[in-house]
């Protein structure tokens, strides 16, 4: 077990009390059930998830993870969350699909479960942990040498802040206010580097914007905002 747990109580507490309207596409969710075939297109694209070990970092309700057991993969998902942990486990009894839900951190499952992934996802959680290159070394111990790893994070400066706090939070009223703070915000060259001290090499990285004219979210070049990294394992 970890002596100090890389979490912060405050975070995980402002999932927590909006757990229950984890799988309502219209609520505070709706952006992570608007970007999820985005993402989950993308991450089975580059590995073929049918038959993959996966583990999801950070997995809260599971709407990452239980889409990726639909495309055949035999998911892992970890959360601190016990709230949103139940709720993810509740709807694998609505929807029929299986996974495995963990109350456990990313430290603890590295120290439990070394290289016994092909692909480890942590998407939209590292900023919002105190420590965010522990988390990167913990992905990188749990996936096996040449397996994949992908983050996704919000970049750090005036534009990310602008859309991503002011626009998300304050005009559009995407996210709840306080969900994203500047300075937990992780550019994609602090990411590389402590994927770097690792042994990940970065393969890829994505950007994801947002129209709010159209309302409809898409992956391309611009990494200013939101972004997302490939990463794969030194073999
Ligand atoms: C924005 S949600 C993202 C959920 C999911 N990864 C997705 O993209 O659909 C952030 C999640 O990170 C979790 N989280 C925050 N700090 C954590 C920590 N230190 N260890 C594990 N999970 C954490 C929260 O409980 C929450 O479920």
């Amino acid at each position: 077990m970890t002596t100090h747990l890389n979490a912060d109580p405050l975070e995980l507490e402002k999932f927590s009390e909006l757990a229950h309207r984890w799988w309502d596409p219209e609520s505070e969710f709706k952006p992570l059930h608007d970007i999820n075939p985005l993402r989950l297109d993308w991450i089975d694209s580059c590995v073929g998830l049918a038959g993959k070990r996966v583990l999801d970092v950070g997995c809260g309700g599971g709407i990452l993870a239980e889409s990726m057991a639909v495309r055949g993969a035999s998911v892992t998902g970890i959360d601190l969350g016990e709230k949103a942990l139940s709720v993810a486990r509740l709807h694998l009894l609505e929807s029929g699909q299986k996974a495995e839900y963990l109350l456990q951190s990313a430290e603890d499952h590295a120290a439990a479960r070394p290289g016994q992934y092909d692909v480890v996802t942590c998407m939209e959680m590292l900023e919002h942990v105190p420590d965010p290159a522990s988390i990167v070394r913990a992905c990188a111990t749990l996936v096996r040498p040449g397996g994949t790893v992908f983050f996704s994070t919000l970049n750090r400066n005036p534009k990310s802040w602008l859309f991503a706090v002011v626009g998300a939070e304050y005009v559009l009223r995407l996210l709840p206010r306080g969900t994203h703070e500047y300075e937990k915000m992780i550019k994609p060259s602090e990411l590389a580097r402590d994927a770097r001290a690792v042994g990940l090499r970065e393969a890829e990285l994505l950007g994801m914007s947002y129209n709010p004219f159209t309302k409809v979210y898409s992956l391309g070049r611009d990494t200013a905002v939101n972004y997302l990294m490939r990463c794969v394992r030194d073999e």
